[in-house]
């Protein structure tokens, strides 16, 4: 990429005070030379958004300087465009806030998924120009006459339907994606995402974190794995999603890292990149990732930034994560944490990049995830319910696995989340059926003797109805065993149900929620780069899916308890 000079400038409202930094950091990570900045302290002006009298001298200094292109940090109308443009050198272009954030991800976007994202920002970006520029025109037409006020017209329809073709393919995208969450639910994961502010530290969190990860032995399956999970100082640095599998201890979790978020970025533009989105809002368990170092002005905006993005859609419970601990000393770690409390409430601090204080950050992951539940089974022996066993290794937990003295059965005690419970009781029903079909009543009535999950005629036929509900899916049942997980992988990922908890201890309150919402700096991110993949993951893509919304009620209900 060759390095174009440009000039970044930023209009602040009369005694607030201009910051170019982050604007600055944007502009090189497009790839641009900041050769000089300008600002303006000033109401915004109609016409230039800056007095008539600093845009003279903004063209002076683009002359001066040979400047392609002027930055400007602030929404600008479709005629102040115009108009600013007018003013400056033929060919120097003028970009704004949001048109440069397009373009890093334009720049990075190398999945279909993530092109059709900034294709359909742009085309949301460009729709209210093509408007206005349709209607000025139209007003000076002879009538008879193919004017440019028709040819916009027309350009205005085909955006129109390029806008509705590109939503309808990534309606598509996301619904593939949130069968592929199920899916991974259903094989017994827990979906944690790293969400926050670009340059908070997440890619370096999940390589933490993601400490198993072998990326030589699939290699062939993951060719940008280097690309996505890089660190670098630099804005912006992941568009794309990964998940990896992390070890926390008990729970088999997938962290995905993600894009971050930035402030003051239009709706429209964040709407563009919700299904990228979806891989945090849709998560079991969200990690707001907030860089520490910074002045607590600065983790507050932030931090606002990245509660406003998720307000509106996510479901999932937050645990903030202070990062960069290694950089604060010990008594303004704890200023830091006093000061943001309101928005931050009780915090884990951590350093990604020494690793201090990870296992913290793991035991808090494994308190705040959707709560398991723990069942005991009786199971008659036979290949199927050995293969049950094996398939509860694999999605649950086992405590417990006791032969009968009269060896014709297996006492297995396991926790798992709701919904593997309930399969894995139904599919026990349905060996104890089997099995008792040949045999007496009354032998069957020995294994109520052990106090192991006595089945009712009641609870056998609901189960029974589980089964149907499973069957009449389309695919075949299967019990996966442990090579089967570890020979399978998957590529991009992620929509779902929420299992989210009503109400997590880190969450904001309502009230605190409501002054977040009326604040006027909005987020974005986007996912822009291969595909999300995962490290030797499981899934049962053979086992139908089932209803999440009890196992939801259950797990809430249980959490509240
Ligand atoms: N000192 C210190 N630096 C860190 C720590 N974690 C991350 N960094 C640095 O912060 C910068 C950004 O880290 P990333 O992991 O790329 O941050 P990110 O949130 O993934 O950033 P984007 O993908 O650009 O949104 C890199 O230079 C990291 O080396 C930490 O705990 N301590
Ligand atoms: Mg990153």
């Amino acid at each position: 990429m060759t390095i174009s000079p440009v000039i970044v400038a930023q209009r602040v409202d009369p005694n607030a005070v201009a910051d170019l930094s982050e604007i600055a950091d944007l502009a090189r990570a497009a790839g641009y030379d900041v050769s000089n900045t300008l600002t303006q302290s000033r109401e915004e002006d109609a016409a230039y958004h800056f007095g008539e009298g600093k845009i003279e001298a903004l063209a002076r200094l683009v002359k001066q300087t040979d400047a392609e292109a002027v930055i400007v940090d602030n929404r600008l109308g479709p005629y102040q465009t115009y108009n600013i443009g007018g003013k400056l050198p033929t060919g120097v272009e003028v970009i704004d806030r949001f048109t440069l954030i397009l373009e890093i991800f334009g720049q990075r976007a190398n999945t279909r998924k993530a092109q059709l994202q900034v294709e359909l920002a742009e085309l949301r970006y460009e729709l209210p120009r093509v408007e206005a520029k349709s209607s000025l025109a139209k007003r000076d037409e002879r009538p008879g006459f193919m004017g440019l006020g028709e040819y916009d017209e027309s350009r205005e329809r085909d955006i129109k339907s390029q806008i509705s073709r590109i939503s309808q393919e990534l309606d598509a995208i996301a619904e593939k994606e949130q069968t592929r969450r199920e899916q991974r639910r259903e094989s017994g994961f827990d979906l944690v995402a790293l969400a926050g502010y670009t340059n908070a530290g997440k890619s370096t969190l999940l390589r933490r974190l993601a400490d198993d990860l072998d990326i030589t032995e699939n290699k062939n399956r993951h060719p940008d794995l280097e690309q996505t999970a890089e660190s670098e100082d630099r804005l912006f640095t992941t568009l794309g999603t990964t998940t990896r599998r992390a070890d926390t201890g008990r729970r088999d979790v997938l962290l995905t890292d993600t894009v971050g978020f930035v402030s003051d970025l239009p709706h429209w533009l964040v709407e563009s990149f919700e299904s990228t989105l979806d891989s945090v809002y849709r998560a079991d368990l969200v990690l707001l990732v907030v860089d520490a170092s910074e002045s607590i002005d600065a983790m507050r905006e932030k931090l606002i930034t990245s509660h406003d993005t998720l307000y509106e859609r996510n479901e999932a419970p937050i645990v903030t994560v202070l990062n960069k601990t290694d950089c604060v000393e010990e008594g303004e770690l704890d200023r830091k944490m006093q000061s943001l409390d309101a928005l931050a409430p009780n915090p884990v601090a951590v350093s990604g990049l020494t690793g201090e204080n990870i296992e913290q950050l793991t035991n808090r992951i494994e308190n705040e995830l959707p709560s398991w539940h723990d069942e005991r089974l009786l199971l008659p022996l036979s290949d199927d319910a050995m293969s049950l066993v094996s398939w509860l290794y694999n999605h649950g937990h086992v405590e417990n696995e006791e032969y009968t003295d009269t060896g014709d059965a297996v006492l297995i005690e396991f926790s798992a989340r709701s919904t593997i419970v309930k399969r894995a009781r139904a599919k026990a029903a349905e060996l104890e059926e089997s099995s008792s079909k040949g045999a007496s009543d009354e032998s069957a009535n020995t294994h109520d003797s052990n106090g192991v999950n006595t089945k009712t005629q009641a609870q056998l036929s609901e189960r029974r109805h589980d089964n149907e509900i499973m069957e009449s899916e389309s695919n075949p049942e299967r019990m996966d065993t442990a090579s089967d997980r570890e020979s399978t992988s998957y590529e991009e990922s992620d929509t779902t149900h929420q299992v989210a908890s009503d109400s997590p201890p880190d969450r904001m309150s309502d009230s605190t929620r409501e002054i977040h919402r009326n604040n006027p700096s909005q987020v974005t991110e986007d996912d822009v780069t291969q595909e999300d993949h995962i490290d030797a993951v499981d899934i049962d893509v053979n086992y139908p899916l089932m209803n999440e919304k009890n196992s939801s009620d259950t797990d809430t209900n249980s959490k509240a308890e």
